[in-house]
């Protein structure tokens, strides 16, 4: 197949292989050497578990990360991931237990014996349900009497997604849109036939103007946090860095908020709540996702370069404490001619999380005792920063 024809067969085909899996029902993916029926664990029930166990012809196969084997303790440090026989007389519950955590317990002492790199069909398999919002994990069987593939796609069709989806991106509707901090603004939507949300971009102020003065904009990638945007979570700082961008932008009189559909770090909004589950147990943030079986950052940068290209941005000054966001999107055709922080005071809820963003992420923060969580605390913050004028930041 040539790559013309793959990338145009990418989107129908894996979208639909995304919404089969999320649904509970299964796919078959091919690679050059098998095919797999593969199922999500996420979401599975006991019935339907038994009846691909007790139909299948040949060995069961669960397969997981290797994030999420090395914290189970059954495996050796793996960066793919990793395929092991089940036992015959597996139950449910000790799939569920090794699958999803906070289940662990119901393994009790189950344990896969033979592992072995995962083939690139079960590899596909566990792209097809991280894209899923679901958790990492799958059951793979070469075939089963008892339950069918719903559809058969290619494995290499699923590692195109990601270039498929930036390819394919395009700007669908732009209109006027005046917010609170701002009259002159206006929105756009991108979208992918492949892409698992809608992507958005707030143009305020007079960007038209100050582009065309070979001015480099003020420039924001935001990741979505329901609940921190919309909310006022205080376990992140989501929420103060949305309106904060806002305001630095008004203040200055032009900007681009880039408001990326990446939930969670890329691993969706009931996965990250998973995390926080995990958090209130002691885990940091790094650790509660490698728990889940994701790595510490799941999210692609390379979707806010192209989204400025289509925008016709190619100089920017870039609003993030996170050095990775600047690697990539410098790596991808957008000049980031200055870093300009972002960050408030923490309160007694986002401490350790920001804490951990400085140690481990190598984020540029400076974590700085403020508001101690108490609502009128983080509420004069927030009508500071909504009164228009920029952010406090603390230290450089
Ligand atoms: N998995 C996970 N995601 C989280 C957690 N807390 C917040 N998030 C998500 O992290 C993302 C925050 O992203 P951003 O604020 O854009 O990015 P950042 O990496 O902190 O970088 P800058 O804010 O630009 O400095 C959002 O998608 C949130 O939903 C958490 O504990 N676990
Ligand atoms: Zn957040």
């Amino acid at each position: 197949m040539s790559s013309a024809a793959k990338t145009m067969d990418a989107g129908p085909l894996v979208a639909a292989a995304r919404a089969v899996l999320a649904s509970g029902a299964a796919v078959r993916v091919r690679d050059g050497r098998e095919a797999c029926l593969i199922q999500a664990i996420d979401g599975l029930t006991s019935e339907r578990f038994t009846l691909l166990r007790d139909g299948a012809n040949g060995p069961c196969r669960l397969v997981l990360t290797g994030e999420r084997t090395q914290h189970l303790g059954i495996a050796p440090r793996s960066t793919g991931s990793l395929a092991m026989a089940l036992p015959a007389d597996i139950g449910f519950d000790a799939v569920r237990g090794l699958a999803e955590p906070g289940f662990e317990a119901l393994a009790g002492e189950v344990r896969p014996g033979f592992f072995a790199a995962a083939s690139e069909a079960e590899t596909a398999g566990i792209e097809l349900v991280k894209r899923a919002g679901l958790l990492p994990a799958i059951l793979s069987t070469s075939e089963s009497g008892a339950l069918d593939a719903v559809l058969e796609l290619d494995a290499a069709l699923v590692f195109a997604q990601a270039e498929s989806e930036l390819s394919s991106l395009v700007r669908v509707v732009e209109t006027r849109l005046p917010i609170t901090a701002s009259e002159s603004c206006r929105i756009a939507v991108f979208r992918s036939p492949i892409g698992t949300a809608d992507q958005v971009a707030l143009s305020i102020g007079n960007l038209k103007e100050s582009l065309e003065r070979g001015e480099a904009p003020l420039v924001r990638l935001h990741s979505e946090c329901l609940t921190g945007d919309l909310f006022g979570s205080l376990r992140c700082d989501c929420g103060l860095q949305l309106q904060g961008a806002i305001a630095h932008m008004t203040d200055e009189g032009a900007g681009i908020l880039l408001y990326l559909r990446q939930e969670g770090r890329g691993i969706g909004l009931i996965n990250k709540l998973r995390a926080y589950r995990l958090q209130d147990q002691g885990y940091d943030t790094v650790d509660a996702n490698m728990h889940l079986g994701f790595q510490a950052d799941e999210r692609d940068f390379r979707i806010a370069a192209r989204i400025l290209s289509l925008m016709g941005v190619k100089r920017i000054r870039l609003l993030t404490n996170n050095p990775d966001k600047v690697r990539i999107i410098a790596q991808h055709g957008i000049e980031v001619v200055e870093r300009v922080p972002l960050f408030f005071a923490a309160n007694c809820h986002n401490r350790a999380y920001l804490q951990t963003k400085l140690e481990k992420s190598g984020h540029f923060l400076r974590v700085i005792d403020g508001a101690r969580g108490s609502k009128g605390d983080v509420a004069s913050d927030l009508a500071r920063i909504l009164r228009g004028g920029p952010g406090e930041e603390i230290g450089a």
